[in-house]
């Protein structure tokens, strides 16, 4: 009997292993030869991924695809019915466009993987803008010690009100790292959470977030709904000197407004780690040496890439053996 196809777009970079065993040994895996999208959209109206069953992707192959839209979808081949996306935020997936298409596509990512890594990032930012090192460690290498004149002084998290935007499983994962450093957090979320799967964190709305958080964290996903949540009306809503904290994606700020604001002194400082047009960094925030930014690394660590990596084969290896995704993404659920 014929294998399955399994169209792999990117590379598997920490479970090959996992990958041979499981999912190579039991498929056909097809890989692109296109080097750019308008390539790749004609190969796939070429019929060469005709029979593909399910593709495994990764974040980097926008690259290669682009995003995966309207457009794309309407040439990808008809067989195909599964699509594993390696990474929690999905943003480049019109699960939409997926949803309409007749068959439909489901469309899977890895939710928990990321929590641990992502939320150690954001504690990170949180400490290093509150503290504010960046201005001291880029002093140190520029030979001047802690500077001249000495940076101010930072402040401590013990006490100060963090709001979290979005309680998922990183917004979860971070509020108890922050309880250890004895923040008290408040959190929104599109529908309260019952109390045991919030760990008793304040619910509060939107706009109350906005005014009582002295650390505010964006833990959301982006989609149109959340594209600028937070622009100029919602920081001047915001306490005087607050801290912002962003490792969800960029565009949930809108990045010209957050420079205004930093440059007004309404916030304070700020630690990210994505951003509106990645790799592209607004020049406001690169010439502010109070920021903390990190290049997009939050889940930037052997264990979280090698375990991202196997939760995504289990998708794709489920989906050839049994039809199904082990996980689906929410807004399909129920689809499956
Ligand atoms: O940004 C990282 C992810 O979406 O997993």
């Amino acid at each position: 009997m014929a294998k399955p196809k399994v169209l792999l777009l990117g590379e598997i970079q920490h479970a090959g292993a996992v990958w041979e065993k499981s999912v190579a040994s039991i498929a056909d895996v097809l890989e692109p030869n296109s080097t750019n999208r308008a390539e790749f959209l004609e190969e796939c109206k070429s019929g060469r991924f005709d029979g593909v069953v399910a593709a495994y992707r990764t974040f980097d192959s926008v690259a290669v695809t682009g995003m995966i839209d309207q457009e794309l979808v309407a040439v990808l081949p008809k067989s195909l019915k599964f699509l594993s996306h390696n990474g929690a935020g999905y943003d480049q997936v019109d699960v939409h466009a997926c949803s309409e298409r007749d068959p439909p596509i489901l469309v899977s990512n890895t939710p928990t993987a990321v929590n641990d890594a992502t939320a150690d990032v954001n504690m990170f930012l949180i400490i290093g803008a509150l503290r504010g090192f960046n201005t001291s460690m880029l002093a140190l290498r520029d030979g001047k010690w802690r500077g001249s004149p000495l940076p101010p002084l930072g402040q401590d998290p013990q006490g100060k009100v963090l709001g979290i935007l979005g309680m998922g499983g990183i917004g979860r994962n971070l509020k108890k790292k922050a309880e250890a450093f004895e923040m008290k957090v408040i959190y929104h979320n599109r529908r309260k959470l019952d109390a045991e799967l919030c760990g008793g964190a304040e619910y509060v709305s939107f706009d109350e977030l906005l005014a009582k958080s002295d650390v505010l964290s964006l833990n959301l996903p982006l989609n149109k709904h959340t594209r600028h949540i937070i622009s100029d009306a919602e920081f001047a809503k915001m306490k005087q000197g607050v801290v912002i904290v962003n490792t969800a994606r960029g565009a949930v700020i809108d990045e010209a407004a957050l420079v205004r604001a930093l440059d007004s002194g309404r916030v304070r400082s700020c630690g990210l780690d994505v951003y509106e047009e990645e790799p592209k960094i607004h020049p406001g925030l690169v010439a502010n040496p109070n920021v903390m930014l990190v290049p997009h690394m939050g889940t930037w660590t052997v264990e979280t890439q090698t375990a991202m990596e196997e939760w995504n084969i289990g998708n794709v290896q489920a989906a050839i053996e049994k039809g199904k995704l082990n996980s689906i993404v929410p807004e399909q659920e129920g689809m499956a």
